[in-house]
């Protein structure tokens, strides 16, 4: 058996090489000669799954990318060949949760303002949206979510119609991108959408360039400053170069890239395979391949009440992820398409905020809790 995986899925060596003959490819495409006997492809978001690679992979059994989003892999052509796919639904989601919360929190982002009882407008409940209005809400955010496929179910959360952007002051995008269906979201924010928002309201997108209308996007940017702040790109590698100098932090399709959210994608598909091709070899447990250390954060005796509380949490959370250092790094060198992926191939190893451990005096566990840090007591 041959498994094929892209170099970029930390702990497959642990996972995978016990199982079978493990090679690995680097960049976009797959070698011909490793499609020629794969088994098993483990490929990221960079690698496009479709007819041209089927073609050359004849034994190919199994596709799976250790990421959430599914958009690079043709589903139809798979199962038309019978082979069997997955994804690693919400392994990265804390991750992407944290740069929202990092990225509102610079001073470039918040511009003086205090977050607490200000409107936070998530598009998308999923996993990614779900992690960062638990987030949100710990700062002291009145989180509400647009989600047309959960709004009207058992789901207690706020919901709406997407005209709530309107009165917002955070809105966060965190939908897949699909071009077909009741709800598409291929240029969801197109130019209309755009215009209706506040001149002060936050606008991220950390889901899929293409969610926004990169040209109208420009277009407005062109006519006024506006707070937004952009992970993903249309048309990615290639972004729109007139487009970065207008945006208020840019990134290079990181806001995943914690090193525990890539571990607990490649542990997503060794449990698929473990399961459905190898279910008698001893299972290595997620905690194996997780870093297991921590830094001591020392003592926290803030209240949400504390008139610095948001001030503090920055303090905090930068200490363990500033995404003004990735903002600069793409600026710098991210804008020609080889820039833009070397950047993502040789990402820093960058933590969650559970890495940091604190202790409190004067309780709010829950809340410390729920912004992501670790309580000693935990
Ligand atoms: N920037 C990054 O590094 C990064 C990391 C992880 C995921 N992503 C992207 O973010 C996307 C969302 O991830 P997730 O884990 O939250 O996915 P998910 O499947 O858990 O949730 C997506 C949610 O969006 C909702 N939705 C679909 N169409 C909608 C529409 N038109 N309007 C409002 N809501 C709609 C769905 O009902 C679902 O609840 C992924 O598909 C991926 O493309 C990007
Ligand atoms: O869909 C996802 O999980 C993310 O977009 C993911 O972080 C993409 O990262 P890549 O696989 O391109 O390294």
């Amino acid at each position: 058996m041959n498994i094929v995986i892209d170099e970029n899925l930390p702990a497959a060596q642990t996972l995978f090489s016990g199982w079978a003959n493990v090679e690995y490819f680097s960049g976009r495409d797959v070698p011909e000669r490793l499609l020629a006997h794969a088994d098993v492809l483990l490929v990221r978001s960079i690698t496009g799954v479709g007819q041209p690679v089927l073609e050359r992979a004849p034994n190919l059994k199994f596709v799976g990318t250790a990421t959430i989003g599914i958009d690079h892999l043709d589903t139809e052509a798979l199962s038309a060949r019978g082979i069997e796919y997955a994804n690693a639904p919400g392994c990265n989601a804390i991750s992407v949760a944290e740069y929202v919360l990092a990225a509102i929190l610079t001073p470039e982002v918040r511009q003086g303002r205090d977050w607490r009882g200000k409107k936070a407008i998530i598009i998308g409940a999923g996993n990614t949206g779900s992690s960062t209005g638990r987030k949100l809400t710990a700062l002291g955010m009145n989180v509400c979510y647009v989600d047309p496929f959960l709004e009207g179910g058992h789901d207690s959360r706020c919901f709406g119609p997407l005209s709530m952007i309107e009165n917002a002051d955070v809105v966060s995008l965190h939908v897949p991108l699909t071009e077909s269906g009741p709800y598409p979201t291929y240029h969801l924010f197109n130019e209309a959408v755009l215009a209706s928002l506040r001149p002060d309201t936050v606008l991220i997108n950390a889901s899929r360039g293409a969610v926004i209308d990169n040209h109208a996007l420009l277009n407005l940017l062109t006519q006024e400053r506006r707070t937004v702040v952009l992970d993903v790109w249309e048309g990615e590698p290639h972004v729109n170069e007139a487009l970065v100098p207008l945006v208020t932090l840019a990134t290079p399709h990181i806001a995943g890239h914690s090193i525990e959210g890539k571990i607990r994608g490649t542990y997503a598909l060794y449990d698929v395979l473990h399961a459905q091709l190898f279910p008698d070899t001893p299972e290595i447990p997620l905690q194996q391949v997780l870093p297991s250390d921590g830094i001591d954060g020392g003592c926290w005796a803030l209240t949400e009440q504390d008139n610095d509380y948001v001030d503090q949490v920055a303090k905090l959370v930068h200490q363990v992820y500033d995404p003004r250092v990735d903002d600069r790094a793409f600026r710098e060198h991210g804008l020609t398409a080889e820039g833009f992926d070397d950047l993502r191939r040789r990402y820093h190893t960058r933590r969650e905020l559970s890495v940091v451990r604190l202790s409190t005096e004067q309780i709010d566990c829950g809340r410390i809790r729920a912004l992501g840090f670790t309580v000693e007591s935990d």
